[in-house]
C-alpha cells in the first residue's frame, strides 16, 4: 500500500519559504505584483484564478485580476496585455488557459513579455528552459519536481515514465528531468495516443506521471511493484451530488495506490504545487526587475 503524498503541506513550505524573499523585496521598496486574465467565464477557470489571487494574499504579492469579455476581439485582449507588458506594478502575469475558440492562445503567449511570462510559456522560455538555461519553470513541471524533491525521490539515473506530451506538463517536464542536475538525470519516457505497448513502458517505469487528461487513464495493472505515481490530472466529472461534478484524476486512485510506493492524490496533490510555484516565479520575477538579490528555494 503507498505512502500518499500531501501537495498542501509541500505548497505551505514553498508558501513559507517564500516570505523571506518578499521581505527582502519589501526592505528594498518593492512589492511583487501579479495579474491574471480570464477569458470567458468557464467556471473550472475561475476557481483556479481565484484560488491564485488568494494565495498573493496570503504571502504579500499585490494580486490584480483582470476580467475580459468571452466574446471580445483578438485586438482587445492583446490591448488588456500590453497595458500589463507596460506596467510597472505588474512583475508577472498569465492569462489562464482555455480561452474561447476564438482565440489563437499561441498568439496570446507571444504578445506576453518574456519578462513577465510567469507561466513560462513563451517561446524564449521554453528556449531556454531546453537549453538548460531557465529563467521561469512552467509551474506544474516545477511542482512535480518539488514534490518528488520533498518526498526524498531521487531521479538520478530511474526510468520516468511520462504519459502525455502536452506542451504545459509532458514536454517541459520531460526536458527538465533529462537534464545534467540534481533534480534531473533521469531517463525518460514520453508516452502519447500513438504509443504501442503503453502499459510495458509505465510498468517497467520506476516514476510514472500522467498527465493525459483522461480521468483514471491509468491504473493499477499499468504500475510496478513500489513505482512512485504521480497524477497532473484535474478533471471534473460530473456527479448527482450539490456541487454537480467531482475531481478525479489520471490515475485510477485505488488499484494504483495497491501496487505504487508514493502516489498523489487529486485533489491535494499536483493542483496546489502548481499555485504555489507560480508565487516563487512571481517572485523571481519580482527580483530581476527589481534588481534586488533574493534567496528562492
Ligand atoms: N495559464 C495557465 N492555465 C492553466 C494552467 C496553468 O498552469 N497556467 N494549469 C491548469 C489549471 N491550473 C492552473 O491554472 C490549476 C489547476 C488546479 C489547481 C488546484 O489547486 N487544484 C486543487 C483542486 C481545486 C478545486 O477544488 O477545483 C487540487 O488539485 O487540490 C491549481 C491550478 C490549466 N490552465
Amino acid at each position: 500500500m503507498a505512502e500518499i503524498i500531501d501537495g498542501n503541506a509541500v505548497a505551505d513550505d514553498v508558501r513559507q519559504s517564500l516570505t523571506d524573499a518578499i521581505e527582502t523585496l519589501a526592505d528594498a521598496g518593492a512589492r511583487p505584483g501579479l495579474a491574471t486574465v480570464l477569458m470567458g467565464d468557464d467556471p473550472a477557470s475561475e476557481t483556479y484564478v481565484n484560488m491564485k489571487q488568494r494565495d498573493c494574499e496570503e504571502v504579500g504579492i499585490e494580486g490584480t485580476h483582470v476580467d475580459v469579455d468571452g466574446d471580445a476581439s483578438p485586438a482587445q485582449l492583446y490591448d488588456t496585455l500590453e497595458d500589463l507588458n507596460t506596467d510597472p506594478d505588474v512583475h508577472g502575469y498569465l492569462v489562464q488557459s482555455p480561452v474561447p475558440d476564438h482565440i489563437d492562445y499561441r498568439e496570446v503567449i507571444h504578445r506576453i513579455d518574456p519578462a513577465k511570462d510567469v507561466d513560462g510559456f513563451h517561446p524564449e522560455n521554453v528556449g531556454r528552459l531546453v537549453a538548460g538555461n531557465d529563467r521561469f519553470r512552467p509551474c506544474t513541471p516545477h511542482g512535480v519536481q518539488k514534490l518528488l524533491e520533498a518526498y526524498d525521490v531521487d531521479t538520478e539515473g530511474k526510468d520516468v515514465t511520462i504519459v502525455g506530451r502536452s506542451r504545459i506538463v509532458g514536454k517541459p517536464l520531460a526536458n527538465l528531468l533529462i537534464q545534467k542536475a540534481d533534480d534531473g538525470n533521469a531517463t525518460v519516457t514520453v508516452c502519447h495516443s500513438r504509443t504501442e505497448n503503453l502499459a510495458e513502458k509505465t510498468r517497467s517505469a520506476d516514476i510514472v506521471i500522467a498527465a493525459v487528461g483522461v480521468p483514471e487513464f491509468v491504473d493499477g495493472s499499468m504500475i510496478g511493484e513500489g513505482a512512485t505515481v504521480i497524477d497532473v490530472g484535474i478533471n471534473r466529472v460530473e456527479t448527482d451530488t450539490e456541487k454537480g461534478y467531482e475531481l478525479v484524476g489520471d490515475v485510477e486512485f485505488e488499484s494504483a495506490k495497491e501496487k505504487a510506493g508514493l502516489i498523489t492524490p487529486v485533489p491535494g496533490g499536483v493542483g496546489p504545487m502548481t499555485r504555489a510555484m507560480l508565487l516563487y516565479n512571481t517572485v523571481k520575477a519580482a527580483s530581476i526587475q527589481e534588481d534586488v538579490d533574493v534567496d528562492l528555494p
